[in-house]
């Protein structure tokens, strides 16, 4: 590694011992002097030293004079000799910085430095702050909206005790609005929101939430550069500010599977130190409508009828989702339709391929550079592809599109476990009719290491478009019955109508799209790789092995 140049270095105390306190432009280090001494020579634990301790200064938090809590100054009254170098040290200075925990959470420490001189106090605060001023990829201005009613509904409670302080620690001002309805911070994001006054926008609440504020900033940016969202040819432009995700809802799979917990203070940090994730979207259409856009699941059939069920019983809370899981388990209901889809080409890896998504991942940078020369965007011009299109007609249990793993705390390893947060595609699983055991088997290795892809009647393709037609769409589709005229429109329904009441004919399920229910069945979905960004840097690789001592990997 190149050896970075020293910025400060001092003799200062922390709790009554003596450190070498090192500052260069990416490391704080401190170093026990009596222990450095005693083991001069000895090799100790590898490469581990005792006593010593590290902070990445892109991981400094905050750095703060610290008032003089010493007893004895400045009260007039006779002083002990200085015994020791730390009885002289009272001027003090702490450092707050992210350390790791368990699962991938982080928490904020902080380590107190005491001086004797305060003139060295106020030069390594000083110094200490011109290096965090050097990272202009922190925000300092913050628009917040909190669902109250998200979740648990805890959500106004988990950012004014966990979120709020650290934010204020990071000195950074927020303009904060309490939602009052359903689409309030999509709405205000919309159209009324000053976003020039802000380096990003943070959600307090689940995966509803989140998709609200997407689809504010998204649509907004779209407005702004004369983009027809109806249009699914049209390349969206991307949004410049960045959202962050206070975890507060019932899946929090989006928060899961870019931070790899649902931790509020881990995600707070990362949004303190500047983290930036980029994330795909699929617009999600219906002829020349625009529907909705989707980061996460899109799925029809299993997870659309748990949407559904599940919307009825929402004062239960996320306990809703198994109740719903279940009764719609036992229903065992397949539906017929006709997938059409363009699969991923180029080096983009395959759904079973368990090269997982991973901060700094080189499937999603190949995307960003292949997205600079304009290499992925796809025509979505019939003619042209054709060709390309795979067309498969069954009877399905379930349709998802998972463009990201999905992983939340139901399912740790997610839906696709090797999809991918930022490479323009999405995981298209078809699960075919079955018995009810096999679909349980399937369920089940979810939540374990088995492969829930290796069965018979599970496909899956790794896709930048796709198109779903349920059968019978006819029935309640005006366009579709354009040309068969008023006696064969009449007939069509008549025949729907008939078959509805005897029950022979499956009915068609609806769209879960990221928790929101789609009002049309046939749907167009396109992917659109890196329209936004997150304060998040996708899941952290698990240290193989921590230092003891200074917390870093070694
Ligand atoms: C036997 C245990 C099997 C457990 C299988 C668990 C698979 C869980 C996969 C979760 C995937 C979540 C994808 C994320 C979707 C979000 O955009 C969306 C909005 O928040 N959440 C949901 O739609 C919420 C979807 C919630 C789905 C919960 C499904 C629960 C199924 C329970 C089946 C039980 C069968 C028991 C038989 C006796
Ligand atoms: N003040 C409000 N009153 C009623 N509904 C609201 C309000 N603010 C936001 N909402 C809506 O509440 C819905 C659910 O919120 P949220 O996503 O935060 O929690 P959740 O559904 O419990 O969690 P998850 O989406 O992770 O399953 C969102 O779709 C959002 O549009
Ligand atoms: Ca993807």
């Amino acid at each position: 590694m190149e050896k970075q140049s020293r910025l400060l270095c001092s003799e200062l105390c922390v709790q009554s011992r003596l450190y070498e306190v090192t500052l260069n432009c990416a490391i704080l280090a401190w170093k026990d002097i009596q222990i450095a001494k005693k083991h001069t020579g000895r090799a100790i634990y590898g490469a581990v030293k005792a006593g010593s301790y590290c902070v990445p200064v892109c991981e400094i938090i905050a750095v703060q004079e610290k008032e003089d809590d010493s007893p004895c100054k400045n009260t007039g009254k006779w002083q002990k000799v200085p015994q020791s170098p730390a009885d002289s040290c009272q001027h003090a200075f702490t450092v707050f910085y992210v350390e790791r925990t368990r699962q991938h959470c982080w928490w904020c420490n902080n380590v107190t430095f005491h001086c004797s001189e305060h003139s060295l106090c106020l030069l390594w605060v000083q110094t200490i702050r011109e290096q965090l001023a050097l990272m202009t990829n922190r925000p300092k201005s913050l628009l917040v909206y909190i669902n109250p009613y998200g979740g648990k509904q805890r959500g106004k409670q988990i950012y004014d005790h966990k979120v709020a302080p650290i934010f204020s620690r990071a000195s950074i001002s927020t303009d904060v609005i309490v939602t009052e309805r359903a689409n309030h911070a999509r709405d205000h994001l919309k159209t009324e929101a000053d976003l020039k006054k802000y380096d990003g926008v943070v959600c307090v609440g689940g995966d509803g939430m989140f998709s609200e504020i997407m689809h504010g900033l998204v649509s907004r940016m779209q407005q702004e550069a004369g983009v027809d969202e109806n249009s699914i040819e049209e390349t969206l432009m991307p949004c410049g500010l960045r959202i962050g995700i206070i975890p507060a809802g019932s899946t929090d799979c989006v928060c899961f599977a870019t931070v790899g917990s649902n931790d509020p203070v881990t995600s707070a940090l990362h949004i303190v130190v500047g983290d930036s994730q980029p994330m795909d979207i699929c617009s999600v259409h219906n002829e020349d409508r625009f529907l909705r856009y989707s980061v996460s699941l899109l799925g029809y059939g299993f997870y659309g009828d748990v949407l559904t069920d599940s919307e009825r019983k929402r004062w239960m809370g996320p306990a809703r989702y198994d109740i719903s899981g279940v009764k719609t388990f036992l229903s065992h209901r397949y539906y017929e339709g006709t997938v059409s889809f363009l699969p991923a080409e180029g080096n983009l890896g395959t759904p079973r391929d368990k090269m997982q998504c991973r901060t700094g991942c080189s499937v999603c940078r190949q995307s960003s550079s292949d997205k600079l020369v304009g290499k992925n965007e796809d025509s979505v011009s019939d003619a042209e592809c054709q060709d390309t299109w795979t067309v498969i007609r069954g009877k399905f249990l379930a349709i998802n599109a998972a463009s990201m793993s999905c992983a939340c705390p139901r399912s740790p390893k997610g839906l696709s476990p090797s999809a991918h947060l930022a490479d323009g595609t999405t995981d298209l699983i078809l699960v075919r009719k079955c018995s009810r055991l096999d679909f349980l088997r399937h369920l089940l290795r979810h939540t374990n290491k088995d492969d829930q892809f290796d069965h018979s009647f599970v496909e899956v393709y790794r896709v930048k478009q796709f198109r779903f037609t349920p059968r019978y769409q006819e029935c309640d589709s005006e366009v579709d019955l354009r040309d068969s005229g008023a006696t064969g429109k009449r007939f069509l329904s008549q025949i729907c109508r008939e078959h509805r009441a005897c029950g022979c004919m499956p009915s068609q399920s609806n769209w879960n799209c990221d928790g929101e229910i789609l009002p049309h069945t046939a749907i167009q979905v396109r992917v659109h790789c890196q329209l936004i960004k997150l304060f998040a840097r996708g899941i952290e690789e698990q240290q193989v092995f921590e230092d003891p001592y200074t917390h870093c990997a070694i």
